[in-house]
C-alpha cells in the first residue's frame, strides 16, 4: 500500500499540508490511514511525505497509534515522483496506491479492487461524468466532448507491483508525467479494469471540498 501525502495543496490554499487539516476532530491523513488499518488484506503502509514534514507525520502516527505504517519515504516534485519513491520500497505482489487526501474510500471498494487487480493486473475506480464537458481555448468553447464514455477516475488504484514499477520506469525514461498511475500502465499497452467508484470518495482539492467532506461526515453520523 502506497499513500502519497507529499503535495503542497496549492489549490486548497490552507497554508498547511491539506492532509494535516482536521476533519471531524482527526487529521485527514489519520482518517485515510485508519480505513486501511482495519483492512485484513493490508499488510503494511508506505506513506510518502516531504522531507520538511517527515517528523511531523511520524509524531502524528505515533500519537494515533497507527500500527501498519512501516515506512515514511520522501516524495518528489510531482505526485508521480512521490508514488515512484514509495513503490521502490514495496515488497508485496499487489499494491494499492491511494491519495492521502481521499479519506472516504470504503472497505467494500478496496476489496473489489484487490480482486480485480489479482485477475487483470490493474484495476481502478471511476464514476460516470455528470456534467457536460467542453474543450475550451482562450476563453471560448472549441468543442463539446461526447460524454457517454467519460468517467472520472479515483483512487485507490490497484496493480501488480511488477507491472506498475515497469510502467513508472518507462514513464521516467521517456519523460512522461501523468496525473494518475493507471495512465502510465495504459501508455505501455496494458489493460486497466474499471470498477464503479463512489461519488463520495472525493479528493480534498479545493476549499469547497471541505464543505462536502463535512456533509459526508454528517451523513455517516460522525458529526
Ligand atoms: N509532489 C506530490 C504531489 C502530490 N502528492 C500527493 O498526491 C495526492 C493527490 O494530489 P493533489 O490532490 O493534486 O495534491 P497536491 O499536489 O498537494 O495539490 P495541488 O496540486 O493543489 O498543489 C495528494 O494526497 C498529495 O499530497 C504527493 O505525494 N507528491
Ligand atoms: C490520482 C487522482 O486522484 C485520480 O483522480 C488524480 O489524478 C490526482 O490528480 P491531481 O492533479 O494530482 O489532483
Amino acid at each position: 500500500m502506497v499513500i502519497p501525502a507529499a503535495g503542497q495543496g496549492k489549490r486548497m490554499k490552507a497554508g498547511i499540508n491539506k492532509q494535516l487539516l482536521e476533519l471531524g476532530g482527526q487529521p485527514v491523513i489519520v482518517r485515510t490511514l485508519k480505513i486501511f488499518e482495519q483492512d485484513e488484506w493490508c499488510e503494511g503502509i508506505i506513506v510518502v511525505v516531504s522531507e520538511a514534514e517527515r517528523e511531523r507525520f511520524h509524531e502524528l502516527f505515533q500519537a494515533f497509534q497507527l500500527k501498519k505504517v512501516n515506512a515514511l519515504v520522501i516524495g518528489g516534485a510531482e505526485r508521480q515522483h512521490s508514488v515512484y519513491n514509495g513503490l521502490k520500497v514495496a515488497s508485496s505482489e499487489l499494491v494499492l496506491i491511494h491519495d492521502g487526501a481521499r479519506p472516504f474510500v470504503t472497505m467494500e471498494k478496496i476489496h473489489e479492487l484487490v480482486n480485480e487487480a489479482n485477475e487483470h493486473g490493474a484495476a481502478v475506480p471511476a464514476v460516470p461524468m455528470k456534467d457536460t464537458v467542453k474543450r475550451v481555448q482562450q476563453g471560448f468553447v472549441k468543442e463539446t466532448v461526447e460524454r457517454s464514455s467519460l468517467w472520472a477516475v479515483q483512487t485507490p488504484q490497484a496493480f501488480r507491483v511488477s507491472l506498475i514499477l515497469t510502467a513508472h520506469e518507462r514513464a521516467k525514461q521517456e519523460g512522461y508525467i501523468g496525473t494518475d498511475d493507471a495512465s502510465l500502465v495504459e501508455r505501455i499497452g496494458q489493460k486497466v479494469k474499471i470498477i464503479e467508484g463512489d461519488y463520495r470518495n472525493i479528493k480534498l482539492t479545493t476549499p469547497d471540498d471541505l464543505l462536502f467532506a463535512e456533509a459526508i461526515l454528517l451523513s455517516k453520523g460522525e458529526r
